[in-house]
């Protein structure tokens, strides 16, 4: 049975003050299981980016807990907070976020030099992450020399890099277009299933998340739905269309729905 890797306790986030606040979280529930791939859905506002804020520590909950393993991150000071943001969560983002002056392989192999990690050690790694991302043969590249695809590849490379808990992807299909962004998420996928990575990600994108075991989808700052895809007999496509039709009752309301 798989392990409880993240524990979001009755997570509250609140904008604001003296009567103009925005409960952007109010009172979330859920926990990530090791080697899971869980998406997160729901319209503009929702409370999506606040939540992955909140567990990326950038944010800080109004209440409720974060046990990452069992630990409350509210705890981490200093060095081990560092150690947190900067070894044990991985970050995809939609824009990149690459150094343009460095080659792809410099990209990733930057937190590797940042956190002192053994030249030999990062180099196995990117070895490994190079075959199951197809990156081998744009490694040398420069950003301004690749793809919208093949830099969020070289991203997703970095953000695993050192081995993270798990990786936070923040609309990581957001600037592809649908063959890229079918194929990054095919490379994510290999990633999870044959790597053993924990990826929780958020995402508009019905075909993307089509990709995850379990979608949590959010409205108003509260959980309101879930679905999970049924193995072995479930197709892609087929949970591709109840995701679809969850999307389509948020967009008109979420009373049907529950
Ligand atoms: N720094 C802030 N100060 C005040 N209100 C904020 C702040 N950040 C977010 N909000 C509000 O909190 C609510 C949730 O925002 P959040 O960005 O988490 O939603 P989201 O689901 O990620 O939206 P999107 O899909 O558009 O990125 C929104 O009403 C937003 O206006």
């Amino acid at each position: 049975m798989k392990e409880k890797l993240l524990d979001i306790q009755s997570l509250k986030k609140n904008y604001g003050k003296n009567g103009n606040v925005t409960k952007a979280l109010n009172g979330i529930t859920f926990q990530v299981l090791d080697r899971e791939f869980l998406g997160i859905m729901g319209s503009s506002g929702s409370g999506k980016t606040t939540l992955l804020n909140c567990i990326a520590t950038a944010v800080h909950p109004t209440e409720g807990e974060i046990l990452l393993n069992g630990e409350d991150i509210s705890a981490y000071k200093g060095k081990r907070l560092a150690e947190y943001r900067g070894k044990r969560i991985g970050y995809l983002f939609q824009n990149f976020e690459l150094l343009d002056n460095l080659t792809g392989r410099e990209n990733i192999m930057l937190p590797p030099a940042i956190q002192n990690v053994p030249e030999k050690e990062g180099a196995a790694r990117l070895a490994q992450l190079a075959e199951y991302l197809e990156i081998e043969d744009i490694l040398d590249k420069f950003p301004s020399q690749m793809s919208g695809g093949e830099k969020q590849r070289i991203a997703a490379a970095r953000a695993m890099i050192l081995n993270p808990d798990m990786l936070l992807a923040d609309e990581p299909t957001g600037s592809l277009d649908s063959k890229n962004a079918r194929s990054l998420m095919e490379k994510l996928s290999l990633l999870n299933q044959q790597d053993g990575s924990t990826i929780l990600m958020v995402t508009h994108d019905c075909n993307a998340a089509s990709y995850c075991s379990r979608i949590l989808f959010i409205q108003d700052g509260r959980i309101f739905h879930e679905l999970r895809r049924k193995y072995p007999k479930e197709t892609q496509q087929d949970f591709y269309e109840r995701i679809l039709s969850v999307m389509a009752q948020l967009g008109g309301g979420s009373a049907n729905v529950l």
